[in-house]
């Protein structure tokens, strides 16, 4: 979706080159998938992924979540034309259960499990070699297109 709705947040925006580019593709009815390889240097302790980082990329590919299910309920095209709203986040809370290697890549598993008028609960799990290394909810809230 990153591709086609380019915006500049450092860790989704296809405009952002030196921002980490994660991607978030639709995988069954209700679920998005995002697979990111951490770089060497986005280490907490040598060969451990820094915890900040892994809250980053779930927090951006659950904003991303938020926006294609609404999206998805509203009847709105994720084409590439401007949206006419955008998610913030206004809440992310991280459990990390083990720790991530370095060199092996994550797999963010993400799905809507609440819905208000204009906040969206997501729920988001983070593998690595098929085993849950943490695992988050966040607080997606729509507010007006930003400029
Ligand atoms: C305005 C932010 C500007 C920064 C934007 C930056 C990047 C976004 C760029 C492009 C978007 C494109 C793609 C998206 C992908 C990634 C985005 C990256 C994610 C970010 O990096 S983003 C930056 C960090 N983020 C902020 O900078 C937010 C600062 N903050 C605020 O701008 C306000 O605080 C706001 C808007 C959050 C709420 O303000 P408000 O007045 O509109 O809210 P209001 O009270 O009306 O609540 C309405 C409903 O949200 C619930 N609700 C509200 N706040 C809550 C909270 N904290 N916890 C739990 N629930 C909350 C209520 O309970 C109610 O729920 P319900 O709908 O069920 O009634």
């Amino acid at each position: 979706m990153q591709d086609v709705i380019k915006v500049h947040c450092f860790g989704c925006g296809s405009l952002n080159e030196r921002g980490l580019q994660i991607k978030s593709h639709w995988a069954g009815p209700e679920e998005l998938v995002c697979r990111w390889q951490p770089q060497p240097f986005h280490i907490g302790h040598p060969g451990v992924v820094y915890g900040g980082m892994i809250a980053s990329v779930v927090d951006c590919h659950a904003m991303w979540t938020a926006m294609a299910a609404h999206c998805r309920d509203s009847g709105i095209e994720m084409d590439g034309t401007a949206l006419p709203f955008a998610y913030v986040t206004g809440k992310l809370s991280v459990s990390y259960l083990k720790p991530a290697v370095i060199d092996q890549p994550l797999e963010l598993r993400a799905r809507v499990v609440d819905k208000g008028e204009r906040r969206s609960t997501v729920e988001c799990v983070v593998l690595q070699r098929g085993q849950e290394c943490a695992r988050a909810e966040v607080i997606a809230v729509r507010v007006q297109p930003l400029a």
